[in-house]
């Protein structure tokens, strides 16, 4: 899979642009590129990541996936993730909805937990091995899965730290969070979405992300974000060596609202590309189980502010949301799954942040 040549991506169909972000000048603290980051994160909630050191453990990531993704569906539904609002583990293609409609989705996924990659060769979230990953992962649990997670982690974690500081929190405060002292939904997932000949079939349904900042790697087109202020779905082009990263609903609420954790979806790759198999890789960071979503406020004056003049009944409303972050995700992944499905309430219920309702 990755030996073959992606198609080069169809120049006339358009895209959204998004701010590249040097890793390397983040790592140094440039002043200039913080901005820049700030600006991403703030507005759009969207960016490219350059020179970020991860693209060799990628290659490695997808070549699992193509191993785990060839075994019979029977095998690999032995590791489903279940009804219970669990997400590690083996979702089929079909499994979840993709709108209040029920209409199903066409991706099939693995997740493979944080804590487990991290104990390894201990499995300390899913039951011992025989019912926990497929073969294929476990194999390379020690040698791809592992070094995949621990970079994944660096990268995101001095983001997160460079967040707190313009937030105005006080020095790790993000991180506190974030420990690998707490279990966690932290996740890598790879995804594959078969080609389809129907252009409008959508993959994963439009959705916010569920945790703190997601880094995404890919090779064909198909995610589309759905910029603010617009109701027109645009492609992220995607650029070799580049990843995408992006703000979910965690951060967006520790920062009451001033991180934008932004509609996206995935459809069939467009024109040239569309003839291919999709696989993307995301590694999650998301909160420790234990903490509670709600807006810093007493802890900053940058988000006091923010949440005060935010808007009545939009925004406002999230930031104090009575959960914490398992139930957040178990609430979320419970209520996309078909097998779940009572009606479309049950969709209503797998939101996020979202605030844009599209069908
Ligand atoms: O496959 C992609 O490009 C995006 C996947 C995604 O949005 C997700 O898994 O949350
Ligand atoms: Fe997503």
């Amino acid at each position: 899979m990755s030996t073959i040549p992606t198609p080069a991506w169809p120049e006339d169909v358009p895209t959204h642009p998004l701010l590249v972000i040097d890793y390397q000048l983040l790592k140094q603290r440039d002043a200039a590129e913080i901005e820049r980051l700030w600006e991403a994160a703030t507005k759009l909630g969207f960016w490219y990541l350059k020179n970020h050191e991860v693209d060799d453990l990628a290659k490695e990531m997808f070549g699992l996936g193509a191993e785990v993704m060839a075994l019979p569906l029977e095998e690999k539904m032995k590791y489903e993730q279940g009804d219970d609002g669990d997400s590690f583990g083996y979702k089929k293609a079909g499994g979840n909805a993709v709108a209040a409609s029920g209409e199903p989705d066409t991706t099939e996924f693995l997740n493979i937990a944080k804590d487990d990659a991290l104990a390894w060769p201990n499995l300390v979230r899913r039951a011992p091995p025989g019912t926990s990953y497929p073969a294929p992962a476990l194999a390379r649990m020690e040698s791809t899965v592992k070094p995949f997670i621990e970079k994944s982690l660096e990268v995101n974690n001095t983001i997160m730290d460079i967040l707190n500081d313009k937030l105005g929190l006080k020095k790790g405060r993000l991180l506190e969070f974030h420990s690998n002292e707490e279990f966690s939904g932290s996740e890598a997932r790879i995804i594959r979405n078969p080609p389809t000949s129907n252009t409008q079939r959508i993959a994963l349904g439009s959705h916010t992300d569920f945790g703190s900042l997601s880094f995404l790697h890919n090779r064909q087109g198909g995610l589309q974000v759905l910029p603010p202020g617009s109701d027109t779905w645009q492609y992220v082009k995607p650029i070799e060596g580049h990843a995408i990263c992006n703000v979910g609903d965690t951060l967006a609420i520790f920062s009451g609202g001033i991180l934008r954790s932004n509609l996206h979806r995935v459809v069939p790759p467009p024109s040239t590309q569309a003839n291919t198999v999709r696989w993307s890789l995301v590694f999650f960071s998301r909160p420790g189980n234990s903490s509670v979503l709600r807006a810093l406020k007493d802890e900053s004056d940058i988000i006091a502010k923010a949440v005060a003049t935010s808007k009545e009944g939009e925004e406002g409303k999230t930031f104090d949301t009575g959960s914490t972050a398992q139930e957040w995700f178990a609430r979320r992944i419970k209520n996309q799954r078909l097998a779940n499905r009572k009606g479309p309430e049950t969709w209503m219920a797998s939101r996020g942040t979202e605030r844009v309702q599209v069908a």
